[in-house]
């Protein structure tokens, strides 16, 4: 199948569901074409479905049903197109529709709620496999259908409690997503979009029961979104509220929640949904992989940086007193989650801090990040949590998915960081020091923009860059309202805490430095004076 013919979307379910409708509105809010099969088979045989069956039986229907469905999705380029509620029972239909969906298509299931459905259907229709105690033959052929929906779906659209028009916006809203493959030894995708935790039921499938629903109390609002979407697929959920920010990465939390998970009962087959900043998705993470030596967990995350950085490849842990992230796992979600309405909430001075980690991945990678922060930073620094305005969405959707394509890229050649992955940590050695000593009142995203200046005095006093990258570091996260210089804490204090940073070899500190945009290198076991007088340099503005 040629993926430039294709229809963009294949809309499955019951008959009764709103394919139809939903999928006629969502069109026309996407200006796309839409066609529907039964229309088209119905065109085709010049009758009526109820009359071709009626006439020449089922099965001579489903065999020309097949035959224009077969069609339409090797040729149907970029529309939306409805199916009949059995079509996909025809295995040469279910069989073009997982080919389909392979080559990246995407099947999205009407979820009919039984009883409106059912109503529905039964109500005024002709539609001919449901004569004759029409209401007991839906609820048959739902119960017979609906895992095969299920395994057909990249995404489901609950009909419960909403309306066409507002089904029709969830799926436009899908449509619109943007896709980042994290490959590898358990390869996910992240999802980026207001629509992405429609998603979470397809990750979390028909073996899971219970869901532990990890959030913060600052992200309420998001984590009951998040709630009665898995009640609505039918998870029970238990719901667990952990401590905001840093205070949230103890041992102490992190026991908590393994003993709700005993008192609840959680088995190996069940999962975990952490929502929140970096800190909550860390510590999700870390339950996750260590709850019965490791379970599902599919991560939705709600500020900037944790949609860029934290949720994205895997690490997960909690910090010890004596240093960041000191003890963890390397353990990959099932899928990340990253709905962009979410940052409707977030406090400006989160989303600036998120910048850091953006402005990272521009120096290591991807240039055209610095130069979209360069550009955009008036509307950047004025956020106020818009996302419905088109531009500002259309921006901070750009970065996220720029940002994660770079995390991606290491992440795939080396989840468990023996090499390359290490480039993530740019800024990152002093970074971790700054937040260490200063008790975590520095946010993470600061710490690693101060981090990232020295870093490049680094490379500047070993000779690897000249002074206009470093100037070049200063101005830019300046202008952003990030931090580029720090007061705090004494060389010493500092040189202890870095020997603890991750990358440290026996007693040889090892520094991630760039010397020119776009080409991170390890700094092994630099002079300390070296070290020292980068370290003066953050000091002295
Ligand atoms: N695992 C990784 O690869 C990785 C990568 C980068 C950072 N991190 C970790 O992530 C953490 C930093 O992440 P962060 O900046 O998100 O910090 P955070 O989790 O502390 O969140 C910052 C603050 O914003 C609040 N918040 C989050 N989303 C919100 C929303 N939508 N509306 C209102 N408030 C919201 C949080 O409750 C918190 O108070 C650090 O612990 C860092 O070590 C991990
Ligand atoms: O994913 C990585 O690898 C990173 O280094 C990303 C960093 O931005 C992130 O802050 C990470 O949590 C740091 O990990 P650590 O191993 O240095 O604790």
């Amino acid at each position: 199948m040629n993926w430039e013919d294709m229809p963009v979307a294949v809309l499955i379910g019951m008959p009764g569901a709103g394919k139809t409708r939903v999928g006629k509105l969502a069109a026309q809010i996407l200006n796309l074409p839409f066609t529907d099969a039964d229309q088209e088979v119905e065109q085709r045989a010049s009758r009526t479905i109820s009359e071709i069956v009626r006439e020449d039986g089922e099965q001579y229907f489903r065999k020309i049903e097949s035959d224009v469905v077969c069609r339409i999705l090797h040729c149907f380029k970029g529309g939306i197109f409805a199916l009949g509620g059995g079509s996909p029972m025809t295995p040469d239909i279910y069989d073009a529709l997982m080919q389909y969906r392979h080559q990246g298509g995407i099947i999205i299931h009407i979820d009919a709620d039984p009883e409106e459905a059912s109503a529905r259907a039964v109500h005024g229709l002709k539609r001919p496999l449901l004569e004759n105690n029409a209401k007991q033959r839906w609820m048959e052929l739902y119960e017979e259908r609906q895992p095969v929906y299920q395994s057909l779906a990249t995404a489901s659209i609950p009909s419960h409690g909403t309306t066409p028009k507002m089904m029709a916006q969830r799926l436009a809203d899908v449509l619109k997503e943007r896709v980042v493959h994290v490959s590898g030894v358990e390869p996910y995708d992240v999802h980026i979009g207001p629509g992405a935790t429609s998603r979470l039921r397809i990750l979390l499938g028909n073996e899971t029961h219970r869901v532990a629903l990890i959030h913060t109390r600052t992200v309420q609002r998001h984590a009951d979104h998040v709630r009665s979407l898995l009640r609505q697929a039918g998870y029970v959920v238990s719901d667990i509220t952990i401590p905001d920010a840093e205070a949230g990465k103890t041992v102490q939390v992190a026991n908590g929640v393994w003993s709700r998970l005993a008192e609840d009962g959680f088995t190996r087959s069940d999962a975990i949904v952490g929502v929140g900043g970096g800190a909550a998705t860390d510590l999700a993470g870390f339950v996750a992989a260590t709850w019965m030596r490791g379970i599902k967990y599919v991560n939705c995350p709600t500020s900037l940086l944790a949609m860029v950085d934290a949720s994205v490849g895997g690490k997960t842990g909690i910090n010890t007193i004596q240093g960041k992230n000191l003890v963890g796992s390397f353990y990959t979600p099932v899928g990340v989650l990253a709905d962009i309405r979410t940052l409707c909430t977030l406090p400006r001075d989160i989303f600036i801090e998120g910048l850091g980690e953006v402005a990272k991945c521009g120096f290591i990678m991807d240039q055209r990040i610095l130069q979209i922060l360069e550009e955009q930073v008036d509307c950047l620094c004025h956020f106020d949590g818009s996302v419905h305005n088109d531009r500002i969405n259309d921006i901070v959707t750009e970065l996220i998915e720029r940002s994660t394509i770079v995390k991606s890229r290491y992440v795939s050649v080396d989840l468990k960081e023996s090499g390359p992955r290490e480039f993530l940590n740019y800024g990152h050695t002093l970074g971790h020091a700054i937040e260490q000593i200063e008790h975590f009142s520095w946010r993470h995203g600061q710490a690693v923009s101060v981090g990232m200046v020295f870093a490049a005095e680094l490379s500047n006093l070993m000779g690897y860059s000249d002074q206009g990258l470093v100037k070049y570091h200063r101005e830019l996260l300046q202008s952003l309202g990030l931090q580029t210089s720090w007061s705090g804490g004494s060389w010493e204090q500092v040189l202890e805490v870095m020997h603890r940073d991750k990358k440290t070899r026996g007693s040889q500190l090892r520094f991630i430095i760039i010397d020119r945009i776009g080409h991170p290198l390890h700094l092994n076991n630099p002079p300390t004076d070296a070290v020292h007088a980068a370290f003066e340099r953050i000091r002295s503005e």
